[in-house]
């Protein structure tokens, strides 16, 4: 299940660019070759960092690279492994790797795809779901609390889905840092070619700058691939040496193989993710309770994602009803403007579909902010999944569907009579898209002109002066101090609260439901 290597041999020099990655990773690098120098003076280094970005980027080989660097054993698993297993057994392995890697510290645990043990308990649970990757993570989770840094231990985990992963892996003293790997540019993709040059026997012709400028959007991995194939071609033709055929024929294919992997889209669906990224960033902008948009994209980022948009989201806690509602309409702005634009609508919604489905259901059940409903909440702090046990009759329930439809409803109908009236803007910004592939808040001023709403917030009108621990403490007093209940809503505080709770012993394996779908507050995208 996880390889033990005692001696790596990879070090920082094969890792071509990530020099911030690098610098980042290299405190624990000095902490790994020489612990004792760092804990006696009482000196605080983390136990476990999270490598995120794009499959193919080098997590894994800067995470080998860290232990080459530091000359101490790696041990590595992955999380996927751990998905089909049998009760028990996946608990089991992750104590047994941690014993292991104890004996022999210092060293590095690497845990590739932890996003397959690490997602959110509260997201996506059905009913006798995946109880055995629960138990997994919760074993993951007490190895590292029962561990302290002087152990010589470090965790590196990789992940391309950050944001799917349960909160309470990213708690202070667990995986409370981020490295983030990015797909490399044009000068990454150089140097990354020479990497993978080095070894081969190449002809004059072969230039790794003139190659990185063939290869955008190309990772590590997919230009490993490259040269390997070259490689082979050349060989194929009996050639002494790789020429710059050979690449050329080498990128044609694995531009294939992308293709048929669907991660190259086709023109007319390049067309529909711009306008329905288009039809986001134009209902955010002139609804007056939403984020501030940071770009908005139809690069694709990874398999899932065709394109998205950004926002910068306020330090808050508390959201009206106005703000939850302006946020589904700007969520329901890509399909909206894919009926508008094509007269059909798309797969593509779907994220967007399940967000603002979520947060129908907490405004209706868990917030009070339901009229037929009334100050009700069924939301339970008690139970992780409330969901599944009802406190509530048959008749609840249907009132409860009927009025997460007609909000639902009422926000898309919302949105088209938006979009319609914005026309114009949504063209313009569309067709930039598909020109440029991403526009930034300043082109957004440049094409429709400058927000109309960019002022403040309503609830943040009411609240201005304060920063926002005084608006917390604030709040705290008017309300009895619930705030943190309302609070929970943003993720930060949701942490606070749970850090809270497990500081005083209560039972990890019960967090609270973290009512995501109504949670405008952390940074987020809208994916098409
Ligand atoms: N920055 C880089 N420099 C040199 N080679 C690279 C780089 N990034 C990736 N590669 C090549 O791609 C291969 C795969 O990269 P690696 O397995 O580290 O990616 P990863 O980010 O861990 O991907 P995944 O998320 O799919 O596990 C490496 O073994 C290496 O050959
Ligand atoms: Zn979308």
């Amino acid at each position: 299940m996880f390889d033990a290597e005692n001696k790596v041999k990879i070090t920082f020099k094969d890792v071509a660019g990530l020099e911030e990655a690098k610098e980042e990773i290299q405190e624990i690098v000095e902490f790994l070759k020489n612990p004792a120098k760092f804990t006696i003076l009482g000196g605080k280094i983390p136990k476990g960092a999270l490598l995120v970005g794009p499959p193919g980027t080098g997590k894994t080989l800067l995470a080998k690279a860290v232990a080459g660097e530091a000359d101490v054993p790696f041990f590595s698993l992955s999380g996927s492994d751990f998905v089909e297993m049998f009760v028990g057994v996946g608990a089991a392995r992750v104590r047994d790797l941690f014993k292991q890697a104890k004996a022999k510290a210092p060293c590095i645990i690497f845990i590739d795809e932890i996003d397959a043990i690490g997602r959110s308990r509260s997201r996506g649970q059905v009913p006798g779901g995946n109880d055995e990757r629960e138990n997994t993570l919760n074993s993951l989770l007490v190895e590292m609390d029962g561990f302290g840094t002087d152990s010589g231990v470090i965790i590196l985990a990789a992940t391309n889905r950050p944001d799917t992963l349960d909160s309470a892996l990213l708690r202070p003293g667990r995986f409370d840092r981020q490295i983030s790997i990015d797909k490399p540019d044009i000068i990454g993709r150089t140097e990354i070619f020479r990497v993978h040059l080095t070894p081969l026997a190449l002809s004059e012709d072969v230039d790794p700058k003139k190659l990185a400028a063939q290869t955008p959007g190309f990772a590590g991995a997919e230009i490993a691939n490259v040269c390997n194939e070259a490689a082979l071609i050349a060989a194929r033709r009996d050639k002494k040496k790789v020429e710059l055929q050979d690449f050329n024929d080498a990128i044609d294919r694995v531009i294939g193989g992308l293709e048929k992997k669907n991660k190259i889209i086709s023109p007319e669906e390049k067309k529909i993710v711009a306008y329905h990224e288009a039809g986001h960033a134009i209902a955010g902008w002139f609804l007056e309770h939403c984020d501030p948009l940071v770009k908005v994209s139809i690069v694709p980022r990874g398999i899932a994602a065709l394109g998205y948009a950004q926002y910068l989201p306020k330090e808050q806690f508390l959201y009206t009803t106005e703000q939850l509602i302006d946020e589904m309409c700007m969520a329901l702005g890509g399909r909206a403007a894919e009926e508008l634009i094509f007269g059909k609508i798309s797969t593509g919604a779907l994220s967007d579909l399940e967000r603002i489905t979520k947060m129908a259901y907490s405004i209706v059940t868990m917030y009070g902010m339901n009229d037929k409903i009334g100050n009700v909440s069924f939301y339970d702090s008690k139970q992780s999944d409330y969901s599944f046990n009802k406190p509530y009759s048959d008749a609840t329930a249907q009132t409860i569907d009927n009025e997460v439809r007609k909000i639902i409803q009422d926000a898309y109908n919302r949105t088209k009579e938006l979009l319609t009236s914005k026309m114009k803007e949504l063209e313009v910004v569309a067709q930039e898209l598909l020109a440029k592939e991403i526009l930034f808040q300043a082109d957004l001023e440049r094409l429709v002109g400058k927000r109309p709403f960019a002022g403040l917030t309503t609830l943040q009108a009411h609240m201005s002066g304060t920063d926002r621990s005084q608006t917390l403490s604030e709040v705290e007093q008017q309300t009895g101090g619930h705030v943190h209940e309302n609070g929970s809503q943003n993720g930060q505080s949701t942490e606070n609260k749970n850090t809270a709770a497990a500081d005083n012993g209560s039972d990890e394996k019960r967090p609270k439901p973290e009512p995501e779908g109504a949670a405008p507050g952390q940074s987020y995208s809208v994916e098409s």
